[in-house]
C-alpha cells in the first residue's frame, strides 16, 4: 500500500515515510491509494474482541508489513494501557436510540489521546530504527497540544513545539501544555487564533529549506496516522451495537474534520455506516458549505467549545478529493482559491457525493448550554460543551430504528466554566490530575510571524540535517 497526496504533485510514500512526512511536499494531505476492504464476515469476526485486538485488525492493512506484527501489537497495547477505562472507548446509552461514545478516558481527557498515544510510539519506533531525529511542530486550539505533549514528552529522538492561540484555550487545556517538565517540549503561545497557528505550521512545511533543516514532522490530523488510529473506534462502537448487521449513524463535533473523516474511512473499508453528521458550533463554515456548496471563511467567533473555533478545516480537503473522484487538479484550484479569496465553490456532482453520506448542523451557544442542562436533568449525564454541540445536532437527525452515536470528544472537567454556567455543576478533574492547576507553567510567547517562529524552533531543535 502506498499513500498519495490530495494535490497530486508529491511523491507517493510508504506508511513509515508518510508517518514522518506529515504534510505532503506539494501542500496536500496523504491518504491511501486504495481503501483496504473488510467484508461483513471479516467485521463479524471482530465481535467480542478487545479494543486492542480490533485496532490491530483495522490498522494492519495500512501499516502493510512496514512494522512487524509483534511490534505493532506491542505499541497498540502500550498506547491503550494508558487509558483509565478497560473498554478504552465505552458507549453510554442516553436515549432509546441515542448513544455517547466516550473518547476521553486517556491521559489528557480528550479524544486526541486515542491517536496521539499510538502516534508517539509509532514515530519513536521508526525514528529509532532509522537512527534519525525529528522536530515536531503542531498547532492546537487546545486539545491536540496537550495530548501531543503527553505522548511525546521525554522521547529521545524528538523535539516537540506546540503553537497555541494566546488566551483562547481553556485554563485546564493551557496548564496541560505548559506544565510539562520534559526537556524536549516547548509550548508556545502565539498572538493570534487557531487558524493563524495552523497556517504557520503549514507554511513551515511548505518552506522546504526550513523543513529539511530541522527534519520537520507533524502530529496534527494532517498526518495520515492520526486519522488511521481514529478509525478504530467507529468499528468498536458499531460492533457493540449490532454492526455490521445493522447500520449505525454517527454525529461528530467537528473542527478540523479529522475525527469525522476517520468515520468516512471506516465506511469505505466496509463498515455499514448510515449517516455521518457534522456538528459545528457557531463557527459553522462546514454546515454552510454543505447547504450552499460554497466554502467561505468568515471571522472566527470565540465560543464555549474553543477546540472547534476553526475556519480552515484541513481534512475537508481529503473529503473533497474523494468526492470529486480524486481529481488532484480540482483540489489544487480550490485550495488556491481559498488562499487567494478565502473561499471556493464545490461542483454539483462533488456536492451530491458528499451529501450522500454527510449531514451537517450547527449548535448555537444557547443550544449548547440548554443541551448540557437538559441532558443532565433527563439522563444524569454531564456533557462537555463540544460533545453538547454533537448531542444538540444529533437530535435533529435521529431516526426511530437506527442507533445514533455521538462522539464525546472531551471530559467536562476540561471546560469547567462553561459546564458550571450551564448546569450549576463544577466538574472535578480526576484524582490523578487533581493538582494540575497548581503545577508551574513554562511557555514562550511569540508573534504569529513565520520568521519569528522558525528562528525560535531552529534555535531550540536538536535535529539537524
Ligand atoms: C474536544 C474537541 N472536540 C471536537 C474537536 C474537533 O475535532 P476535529 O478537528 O477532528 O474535527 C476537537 C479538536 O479537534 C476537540 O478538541
Ligand atoms: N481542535 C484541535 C485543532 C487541531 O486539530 P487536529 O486534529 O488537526 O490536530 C485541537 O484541539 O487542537
Amino acid at each position: 500500500m502506498d499513500f498519495i497526496s490530495t494535490r497530486g504533485e508529491a511523491p507517493a510514500l510508504t506508511f513509515c515515510d508518510a508517518l514522518l512526512a506529515g504534510l505532503a511536499r506539494d501542500g496536500g494531505l496523504y491518504l491511501p491509494r486504495e481503501w483496504p476492504k473488510m467484508t461483513k464476515r471479516d467485521i463479524r469476526a471482530l465481535r467480542g474482541k478487545t479494543y486492542q485486538e480490533v485496532a490491530f485488525a483495522v490498522l494492519k492493512p495500512f501499516v502493510d508489513g512496514e512494522i512487524e506484527d509483534a511490534a505493532l501489537k506491542a505499541m497498540i497495547d502500550g498506547a491503550y494501557a494508558t487509558f483509565r477505562h478497560p473498554a478504552v472507548a465505552p458507549l453510554v446509552q442516553t436515549g432509546p436510540n441515542a448513544f455517547i461514545l466516550e473518547l476521553f478516558h486517556g491521559t489528557t481527557l480528550a479524544f486526541k489521546d486515542v491517536a496521539m498515544q499510538l502516534l508517539g510510539r509509532l514515530m519513536d519506533h521508526v525514528l529509532k530504527a532509522r537512527g534519525e531525529r525529528a522536530t515536531i511542530v503542531g498547532a492546537t486550539s487546545g486539545d491536540t497540544g496537550g495530548a501531543a505533549i503527553d505522548a511525546f514528552a521525554g522521547l529521545d529522538n524528538v523535539d516537540i513545539f506546540i503553537l497555541f492561540p494566546k488566551g483562547k484555550v481553556s485554563p485546564v487545556q493551557q496548564r496541560q501544555m505548559t506544565s510539562s517538565t520534559a526537556a524536549n517540549v516547548r509550548a508556545v503561545a502565539i498572538e493570534g487564533n487557531f487558524d493563524d497557528c495552523q497556517d504557520l505550521v503549514k507554511a513551515m512545511f511548505n518552506h522546504v529549506s526550513f523543513r529539511d533543516s530541522v527534519k520537520l514532522s507533524g502530529v496534527n490530523s494532517i498526518n495520515w496516522a492520526r486519522i488511521m488510529a481514529q478509525v478504530v473506534y467507529y468499528f468498536t462502537a458499531a460492533l457493540a451495537l449490532g454492526g455490521p448487521d445493522r447500520k449505525i449513524s454517527f454525529t461528530v463535533p467537528t473542527g478540523n474534520f479529522g475525527d469525522i473523516f476517520a468515520g468516512y474511512v471506516a465506511r469505505e473499508m466496509g463498515l455499514p455506516i448510515d449517516k455521518l453528521v457534522i456538528a459545528t458550533n457557531d463557527n459553522d463554515i462546514l454546515a454552510r458549505t454543505l447547504k450552499t456548496g460554497r466554502y467561505e471563511m468568515r471571522g472566527v467567533k470565540a465560543t464555549t467549545s474553543p477546540s472547534m473555533d476553526i475556519q480552515i478545516s484541513s481534512n475537508f480537503e481529503r473529503l473533497l478529493f474523494e468526492a470529486c473522484g480524486r481529481d488532484a487538479g480540482e483540489i489544487r484550484r480550490q485550495m488556491a482559491s481559498l488562499k487567494q479569496s478565502s473561499a471556493f465553490d464545490i461542483g454539483p456532482e462533488t456536492l451530491k457525493n458528499i451529501r450522500k453520506v454527510f449531514r451537517a448542523g450547527r449548535a448555537t451557544e444557547k443550544d449548547v448550554a440548554k443541551t448540557i442542562r437538559t441532558t443532565l436533568a433527563e439522563t444524569g449525564y454531564l456533557l462537555d460543551p463540544h460533545t453538547a454541540c454533537g448531542v444538540a445536532v444529533a437530535a435533529k437527525f435521529e431516526k426511530p430504528q437506527s442507533p445514533m452515536v455521538t462522539l464525546a470528544t472531551a471530559h467536562p472537567a476540561k471546560f469547567p466554566a462553561a459546564v458550571k454556567s450551564a448546569s450549576g455543576i463544577d466538574p472535578a478533574l480526576p484524582t490523578w490530575l487533581a493538582d494540575l492547576m497548581d503545577r508551574e507553567e513554562r511557555f514562550d510567547v511569540l508573534a504569529g510571524e513565520l520568521d519569528v517562529v522558525e528562528a525560535f524552533i531552529s534555535a531550540h531543535s536538536r535535529a539537524r540535517a
